[in-house]
């Protein structure tokens, strides 16, 4: 699918405004690419599909499951919030024929982040959380960082504020997240300390 196609598509699966988010998510990750020398292309499409699944039906998601064969671990299991994101990827691959892999994985772990990220993967996780239309306490904490190059400190403080969320609700946190945020702070703490 083009880019104009995947619009139209993307127009009948969300409301209104989870496609302005869409393209907003887009648009920012487009700006982080050429900053952090990345593929424009790809980020403008991932961070178009990233939310696909969002709005999926119980029986929506059943099928899903059952036609691409998708196994959810046991937070995912019953959980819109966590389980968009995988079943998403999916959607990305035999809905919107996206075969490229660092696409599929970045609207994979939009979400939850994971050990180890790819370029591709950072720029969406953050784009979905400063796209111009979030608004949210310390935000623009994050796009200063974001924007000036500090993409792995972004990260950082988003995995917090998230673990902290998760705590603060009462809710299970996805271990991704934790090994996410030990990857990367193991690894800035180690080239701050040579
Ligand atoms: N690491 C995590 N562990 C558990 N729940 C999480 C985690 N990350 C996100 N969530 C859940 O997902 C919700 C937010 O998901 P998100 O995709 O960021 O939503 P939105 O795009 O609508 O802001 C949180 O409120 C929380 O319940």
């Amino acid at each position: 699918m083009d880019l104009k196609e995947i619009q139209k598509t993307l127009k009948e699966m969300l409301p209104e405004i989870r496609l302005k988010h869409s393209l907003n998510v887009s648009k920012c990750a487009v700006k982080l690419s050429e900053i952090y020398k990345c593929d424009k292309e790809q980020a403008e499409i991932a961070g178009l599909v990233h939310d696909c699944a969002k709005y999926f039906t119980d029986e929506q998601i059943e099928d899903c499951i059952e036609k691409f064969n998708i196994e959810l671990d046991p937070l995912e299991v019953n959980n819109i919030a966590l389980s968009h994101s995988v079943i998403g990827s999916y959607v990305a691959q035999y809905v919107f024929n996206i075969n490229d892999d660092e696409i599929i994985n970045a609207i994979k772990y939009h979400t939850t982040g994971k050990e180890n990220m790819s370029l591709l993967e950072k720029i969406i996780y953050m784009s979905d959380l400063i796209e111009e239309g979030r608004n949210f306490p310390r935000v623009e904490e994050l796009r200063e960082l974001t924007y000036s190059g500090k993409l792995d400190e972004a990260l950082i403080l988003s995995f917090n504020n998230t673990i902290k969320f998760v705590i603060d609700n009462n809710q299970l946190i996805h271990p991704r997240t934790v090994k996410a945020r030990n990857y990367i702070l193991g690894k800035l703490t180690l080239r701050s300390s040579n």
